[in-house]
């Protein structure tokens, strides 16, 4: 069987957790091969007031053309890109290449609020990037601002937010509501069908990563040519086991385990169309 090949174009995050190293693990976990552009460094700390050293254009444009070369990514994932120019440059690249599955995982901020897009850089994002994209994966607080300010605080909120996101452009939307009360619910939706996909909630503040990562499995699971509904239902069991045996960190919230789904095997996932 040949090695099937995902890529992400995403910032490095210094714990490892989140970012290019938590979707390179990802990737490796789920069976496909990765390659990575950096986008920016990610490394905050208590005692620093910036951590964020964001990359060249030129050495930017040079890592995607590296990954293409030879014209065989069968997944492509975006994390961070930060600024508007760094999202033109990737929209503007991605339009010239043949590349099917395109996941866009609108990061706009760090697990406790440091900015991770520019405020300047939403409309780009919008009009350039999220038309491209097979699917979208914001949370909550992405939602909200993707949608001018839209509160989400129920799961109904969270279909009313998936149905609105349709209109920007992508195939596929997927709300997660890792910030509700009670399961882990998230809403998936294709213009026409919807479906809830629902987890126990684990208590735990360690769960750095986890959307970088969940974005991630669908982009491994795209690539390996499953069909979305799959691909989204197994990266949520590999998400969830992750937290189940989530990685504590001394003086902050701790990360997820990525060896956790083939160590221990997968949770109960309900995926159910609503
Ligand atoms: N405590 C938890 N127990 C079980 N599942 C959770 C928990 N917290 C989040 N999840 C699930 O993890 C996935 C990621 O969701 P979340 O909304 O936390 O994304 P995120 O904010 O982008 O994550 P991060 O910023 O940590 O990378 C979703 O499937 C969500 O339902
Ligand atoms: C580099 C990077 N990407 C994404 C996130 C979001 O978790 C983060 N904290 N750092």
């Amino acid at each position: 069987m040949t090695l099937r090949k995902a890529c992400t174009v995403a910032g490095a995050a210094a714990r490892s957790g989140a970012g290019i190293q938590a979707d390179l693990k990802t990737f490796q976990e789920l069976g496909v091969y990765g390659f990575t552009a950096i986008t920016a460094i990610n490394a905050k700390h208590p005692s620093k007031e910036q951590g964020l050293f964001i990359q060249p254009l030129d050495a930017i444009e040079a890592q995607l053309l590296i990954m293409n070369e030879q014209n065989d990514i069968d997944a492509l994932k975006t994390g961070m890109l930060f600024s508007k120019e760094i999202i033109e440059l990737v929209a503007n690249w991605l339009a010239s290449t043949s590349i099917q599955n395109i996941v866009v995982d609108p990061v706009m901020f760090g697990k406790f609020g440091s900015p991770l897009l520019d405020f300047d850089a939403m409309e780009t994002l919008k009009t350039k990037l999220i038309p491209q994209a097979t699917i979208i994966t914001p949370n909550m607080p992405e939602a909200t601002y993707l949608l001018g300010g839209q509160k989400i605080n129920s799961i109904e909120d969270l279909q009313d937010a998936a149905r609105d996101l349709m209109q920007l452009g992508s195939k596929y939307v997927l709300v997660k509501g890792g910030r509700l009360q009670g399961p882990a619910v998230d809403i998936l939706y294709d213009g026409n069908k919807m479906y809830k996909l629902e987890a126990p909630r684990i208590d735990t503040i360690h769960t750095n990563g986890a959307g970088c990562s969940y974005s991630a499995a669908i982009t491994a699971e795209l690539a390996k040519g499953k069909p979305m509904e799959e691909a989204v239902l197994n990266a949520k069991k590999f998400v969830t086991a992750g937290i189940k045996r989530f990685i504590p960190f001394e003086y902050a919230p701790g990360m997820i385990d990525h060896r956790a789904y083939k160590v221990y095997g997968e949770d109960e996932v309900q995926f159910n169309e609503i």
